[in-house]
């Protein structure tokens, strides 16, 4: 796993300048895993339950090999810790490790999007990434290969979003009675207003824009090269499904912040 992010530490891992240092580092995981998903066929196959015969399971093959990673990596704690949320909670099992004393520095809380994440990644990400190679048919030999990478896709993007609790807590503390106001008035609009900042976003967009043609162009040039990757599907992915399900997921942390606290 890729955390640099120092949980052990709540001051830093709530020092906003921190936090997006780690989502900027998360948009190289999740564009590479793209590039990687992007050699093969949309295969849509793979996310149809009952689409291929799987024993003594009705799942499509995607959810079962997500759910079964899941179940594995929950052995060895993975869900134990704050910046990690489970597409299949209901698959974990108990960890064979002793658990990690994370410090509280999230608010006690159940946001959890993937289901949102999942059906974008599926029905609009997906068509768009894949698109310069829809016309081709599907490819049985490759269904493994695309559902393994949708995995790594699907929980780097889960993790970039849901980092939106750590951005929302920070952005709490910085200014506390703004928030308090607003969630007790359950102001979802006003919420949304105070977390959003445009100049960030666009650059978040201008800098996905230069890393998705950076890393989908082989440095060796090669006049068959034309990228690996659609550079307005990555862009678009962020524009239309990231910053926005991590604005959810901003908005709903705040919801549930006062809960058990002084201010409630
Ligand atoms: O960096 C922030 O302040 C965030 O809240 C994260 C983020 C994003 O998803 O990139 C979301 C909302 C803001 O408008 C700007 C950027």
């Amino acid at each position: 796993m890729d955390s640099t992010i120092d949980l052990s530490d709540a001051s830093k891992a709530l020092d906003l300048f921190n936090i997006r240092y780690q989502l900027i580092r998360l948009e190289d995981t999740i564009t590479f895993h793209l590039i990687e998903r992007a050699q093969f066929p949309l295969n849509a196959t793979i996310y149809k339950a009952g689409g291929i015969a799987i024993p003594n399971s009705d799942l499509s093959l995607f959810d079962w090999i997500m759910s079964a990673s899941e179940r594995l990596h929950a052995l060895v704690r993975r869900y134990e810790s704050p910046d990690e949320t489970p597409f299949f909670p209901s698959a974990l099992e108990k960890p064979i490790l002793q658990p990690l004393h994370y410090p509280q520095i999230l608010h006690a809380n159940d946001v959890n999007v993937n289901p949102e994440i999942k059906d974008s990644y599926i029905n609009h990400i997906l068509p768009t990434v894949c698109a310069q190679r829809e016309e081709r048919p599907e490819q049985q030999e490759n269904y493994g290969s695309a559902a393994t990478i949708d995995v790594l896709v699907l929980q780097s993007l889960s993790r970039r979003i849901h980092f939106g609790k750590f951005v929302a807590e920070s952005k709490f503390r910085t200014e506390t009675d703004r928030f308090v106001k607003l969630i007790k008035a359950e102001d979802r609009k006003g919420i949304d207003e105070a977390i959003t900042n445009m100049a960030v976003e666009q650059q978040v967009l201008d800098r996905l824009k230069l890393k998705a043609a950076t890393y989908g162009t082989d440095p060796s040039g090669g006049s068959r090269d034309v990228g690996k990757i659609d550079v307005d599907a990555v862009v678009n992915t962020y524009k239309n499904y990231v910053i926005p399900l991590t604005k959810v997921v901003e908005v709903e942390y705040l919801m549930q912040r006062l809960k058990g606290t002084e201010w409630e």
